[in-house]
């Protein structure tokens, strides 16, 4: 197995009791007619890095999409159980607007706003209302150092965004979505489509984040769950098969579906 070359949270937490931030709880959702998560139930730890693994189909976007009502968009998308974040229903107590603020989202491809660093990060707080530049200039400071990317960038803020490259791309949406001060971020398997370095410098980015959010990561890598996460859920055909302790899931899994797949004979 991979030495991680950074504290995950859970260590860094270890010996403090660990917090819920979200949890989902007798969740079926369906498309119209089809079934495509059926009765999951699953916790997410504060400031842990949760991964969410499992074959194409399986569901993981879906059920991250569902955290933050993403699928709310989507015609014909029926979804009964519970979310909650701090203990607070997602769907029931909470202003739609309110939780995706609270709970933001990065994809897979890097899609920076064709405008400059600057405004990309500042986009976000602007429409919650903060105006004043030197308030926005604190923000976009503190959002790119936390996606470690502030040193890259801070000589061309006023620069086009389109003219990073992948990786700094994807590093910048990451600071675009922490600058309006989530709690919890979701990740949709934002390094499929970078190189191995840019893809490393994320990961390690990630260990960091969970020092001060939940994170919460769709990954197809199974070596990047085991050096990322600390909690690893594994879903098949809709259904949660088993979570726990990453370490533990894949050295020792409990059922054999998720040993034939973390050992590699299907996916
Ligand atoms: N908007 C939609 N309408 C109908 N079916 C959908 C929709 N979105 C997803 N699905 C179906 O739901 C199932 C789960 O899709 P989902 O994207 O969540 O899987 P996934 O595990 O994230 O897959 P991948 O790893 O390939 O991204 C798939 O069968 C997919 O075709």
């Amino acid at each position: 197995m991979l030495t991680p070359t950074f504290i995950k949270g859970a260590e860094a937490h270890r010996g403090e009791e660990v917090k819920t931030k979200m949890e989902v709880r007798n969740l079926d959702l369906h498309y119209g007619n089809f079934h495509a998560l059926k009765d999951v139930t699953l916790t997410f730890p504060e400031n842990e890095v949760t991964a969410l693994i499992g074959p194409s189909g399986c569901g993981k976007s879906t059920l991250l999409k569902t955290l933050n009502r993403m699928n709310d968009l989507v015609d014909g998308c029926k979804v009964t159980g519970a979310i909650t974040l701090d203990g607070k229903d997602a769907y029931k107590d909470m202003d739609v607007n309110d939780l995706r603020r609270r709970v933001g989202m990065v994809f897979q491809q890097p899609n920076p706003f064709p405008m400059s660093i600057y405004d990309n990060i500042a986009f976000g707080p602007r429409t919650h209302g903060i105006k004043k530049k030197d308030e926005l200039d604190v923000i976009v400071e503190q959002s790119l150092r936390d996606a470690a990317i502030w040193d890259e960038v801070k000589d061309r803020l006023k620069k086009s965004a389109l003219g990073l490259s992948g990786g700094q791309q994807q590093r910048l949406c990451i600071a675009r979505a922490l600058a309006v001060r989530p709690e919890v971020l979701l990740l949709d398997e934002s390094t499929s489509a970078l190189d191995p370095i840019s893809t490393a410098k994320i990961e390690e980015l990630v260990g960091q984040l969970a020092a001060k959010y939940t994170v919460i990561m769709v990954t197809h890598n199974m070596l990047q769950a085991i050096r990322v996460s600390t909690k690893t859920a594994f879903f098949l055909l809709g259904e949660m098969v088993e979570a726990g302790d990453t370490d533990t899931l894949f050295t020792h899994p409990k059922d054999n579906r998720t040993a034939d797949y973390v050992s590699g004979r299907f996916g």
